[in-house]
């Protein structure tokens, strides 16, 4: 199945499934190719990796910081996360692997750099994660990039939401999807906030709403797919008790295989179902019944603020600035910041406003440095 009929609406037929192998290969290899190989026997049509340029995503103290986790594969978070990037060799190798097996390749860009990094491995689509969804200027150029875009829309507000949307059109962009997601690891069904799915449909009836789930099994997924998600990504593990921090949220390949069986036997054409229909094909489950209970409208929600401090983009400056100044848009860069500044859907606000006091570069710009 290609993406692009899919955003094309030129088929109203299928669900496009992304396993999201993102750093649950351990940074290896051959484990990575394994990975690959049981998507493509579970039925997948995608897998996907995360690409970052470490220096371009994180302040240099974000870095430095000591990351103390049982899932830490480094002293600092620079080495934890440069132990699990793989290098343009190794892309490729993966790339040429998944060609074989007749499965879509891909990552998602974490930085400007990587989205050319992408671009020049001419990858059918770029994924842009919830951690990018407000870093407007890496959407700017990602919608002038001539790719497909997947576009997660987690720990942001709907206001962030409607502005992608407006990126997008200013763009000309039609072949781009918004996933619906919450950024918990794993997120309580109560949380999940299915009806979304359909809130994100109506306000936004020409582009096509996908689903990246993080909560434990399938039935939520399988649930958000007779909502109408288009698309389907969840995170995927050859074992949930591995090291890592995704493999508990993730799908083992049997989860998985089940899980695409499961949608390849709804039919498409009927859809969407109402979330009591939902149930009555589903069953009756306490967790079902909370993932689709309506919760009113898009925000940021309290689980999320874990994953939003540690991998939200802020402001930060671009070169050191004195107190005084006034801002300019060049002066500001958005990586992820320790500690963290101002949003990155400020970046647009804060044009004009001046300093009111000093700040090194590759330091967070933070709200009580700026006279609003
Ligand atoms: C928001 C976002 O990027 N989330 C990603 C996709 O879902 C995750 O895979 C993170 O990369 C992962 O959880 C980070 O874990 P650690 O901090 O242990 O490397
Ligand atoms: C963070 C990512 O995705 P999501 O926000 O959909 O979990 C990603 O694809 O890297």
């Amino acid at each position: 199945m290609l993406l692009l009929d899919i955003l094309e609406k030129k088929t109203d037929d299928g669900v496009y499934i992304i396993a999201e192998i993102g750093q649950n290969h351990q940074g290896c290899l051959e484990v990575a190719k394994k990975m690959i190989l049981k998507a493509k026997e579970a039925g997948c049509h995608c897998v996907k990796f995360q690409k970052s340029n470490l220096p371009a995503k994180f302040t240099r103290s974000a870095l430095a910081r000591d990351y103390v986790s049982e899932n830490a594969w480094g002293k600092t978070y620079g080495e934890h996360k440069e132990y699990l990037e793989f290098s343009k060799e190794q892309y490729q190798e993966l790339q040429a692997y998944s060609q074989e097996l007749n499965l879509d390749f891909t990552a998602s860009a974490m930085d400007e750099l990587s989205l050319d990094f992408l671009a020049d491995l001419k990858v059918p689509f770029i994924k842009i994660g919830s951690g990018d969804a407000n870093n407007f200027p890496l959407l700017k150029k990602a919608s002038g990039l001539g790719l497909p875009l997947v576009i997660s829309t987690g720990m942001q507000t709907l206001q962030t939401v409607d502005k992608i949307v407006s990126i997008m059109e200013d763009a000309g962009k039609s072949d781009y999807a918004l996933m619906h997601c919450v950024s918990a690891y794993p997120t309580p069904p109560k949380d999940c906030n299915l009806r979304l799915i359909s809130m994100l449909k109506q306000r936004f009836p020409n582009v096509i709403i996908g689903y990246s789930g993080h909560e434990l099994g399938v039935a939520i997924t399988q649930a958000a797919v007779l909502l109408g998600a288009r698309i389907v990504e969840r995170h995927f593990t050859l074992d949930k008790n591995q090291k890592g921090s995704d493999h508990r949220c993730s799908l083992e390949p049997l989860e998985l295989k089940s899980l695409i069986v499961a949608i390849e036997s709804f039919k498409l054409q009927k859809l969407p179902l109402a979330a009591h229909e939902i149930i009555a094909v589903l069953g009756n489950g306490q967790e079902l019944e909370e993932a689709l209970r309506y919760t009113g409208e898009k925000k940021i929600l309290p689980c999320e603020l874990p994953c939003r401090n540690k991998l939200g983009k802020s402001l930060v400056a671009a070169r050191s600035l004195h107190k005084g100044h006034k801002l300019q848009l060049k002066d500001v860069a958005i990586k992820v910041s320790e500690p963290n500044g101002l949003p990155a859907e400020t970046y647009f606000d804060i044009v004009g406003k001046e300093l009111t006091d000093s700040v090194s570069e590759d330091e967070p710009i933070t709200g009580n440095m700026v006279k609003f």
